[in-house]
């Protein structure tokens, strides 16, 4: 066992543990990663994030779930890295290559292009992604998206008269989504946009910034909004940006919690 040392950070209350094996190596399995999610007898934390060197980008960023899975994209914790480093940045993530750019108080990150082909989400079976014929109780007709990792928007009158504890977990594992999915329920109102997000791996978060992007995304394509939009989750305000055929813009604030270690 040794000794390692790890920053606790979070982007409006969705929050991360951060290990740097740039420093000195990290070894983690899957429950290992349970074992510290847990906010009770570990460090608590909604992602595991690891940094380590990388040859096409800045630092590398590999992305863990409070379930333990490995997952591609966390809009988040990837403010969160930039901050870390103190300057603007590139991040080599499974999702591919963010640009973050370091602001006042604020992170920019150019969150790369979303996909929306019915494989590309994945879903188990073709259909339109924009007005799937699927629902579940009053969350009819959602959408897809794909922003590196998978998402399903439905939109209501009021997301927090949705019983998310519920619906969220019976969506994330609904066969339609082979690979799970991350659920997110909004509403629109004067070009802005609520949303309570239940993650993949993780539960109901105070706030999701790929869930953000996905539908801002998702708002644009159907024209109930135009960019840039803000979006209110439980634990903030993001701000995003996107122009058909273009790359979506984040912009949010992240925050330092506090440094510790932990026996690996
Ligand atoms: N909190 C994240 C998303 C983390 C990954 C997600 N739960 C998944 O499984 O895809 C964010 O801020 O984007």
């Amino acid at each position: 066992m040794t000794a390692t040392a790890f920053t606790k950070m979070h982007g409006l209350g969705n929050d991360f543990a951060i290990f740097d094996a740039r420093v000195a190596p990290v070894h983690l399995h899957e429950a290992q990663v349970r074992a510290l999610a847990d906010r009770q007898r570990g460090i608590g934390f909604d992602q595991l994030i690891l940094l380590g060197q990388s040859d096409k980008a800045d630092v590398h960023m590999r992305i863990f779930n409070a379930n333990g899975g490995e997952v591609e994209a966390c809009g988040n914790a990837t403010r969160c890295v930039i901050a870390l480093l103190g300057k603007d940045a590139v991040i080599e993530t499974r999702a591919g290559l963010l640009k973050g750019e370091l602001l006042d108080d604020t992170v920019r990150i150019d969150m790369g292009e979303p996909r929306f082909d019915w494989d590309a989400i994945p879903l188990a079976q073709p259909m339109d992604t924009m007005d799937m014929p699927v629902g579940w109780e009053m969350l009819e007709r959602p959408m897809a998206v794909n922003i590196g990792n998978p998402h399903v928007i439905a939109f209501v009158d009021d997301p927090y008269a949705v019983d998310m504890a519920r619906l969220g977990p019976q969506i994330e594992t609904d066969p339609l989504f082979p690979e799970g999915v991350n659920v997110n329920v909004a509403s629109v109102s004067d070009n802005a946009i609520t949303l309570r997000v239940w993650e993949r791996g993780a539960g109901l978060t105070e706030a999701c910034g790929t869930g953000a992007c996905a539908t801002a995304v998702a708002a644009i394509r159907r024209k109930l909004v135009s960019g840039p939009v803000a979006v209110h989750l439980p634990g903030g305000k993001l701000t995003i940006d996107w122009q058909p055929g273009g790359t979506i813009s984040m912009t949010g604030p992240f925050a330092s919690a506090f440094t510790g270690e932990v026996e690996l």
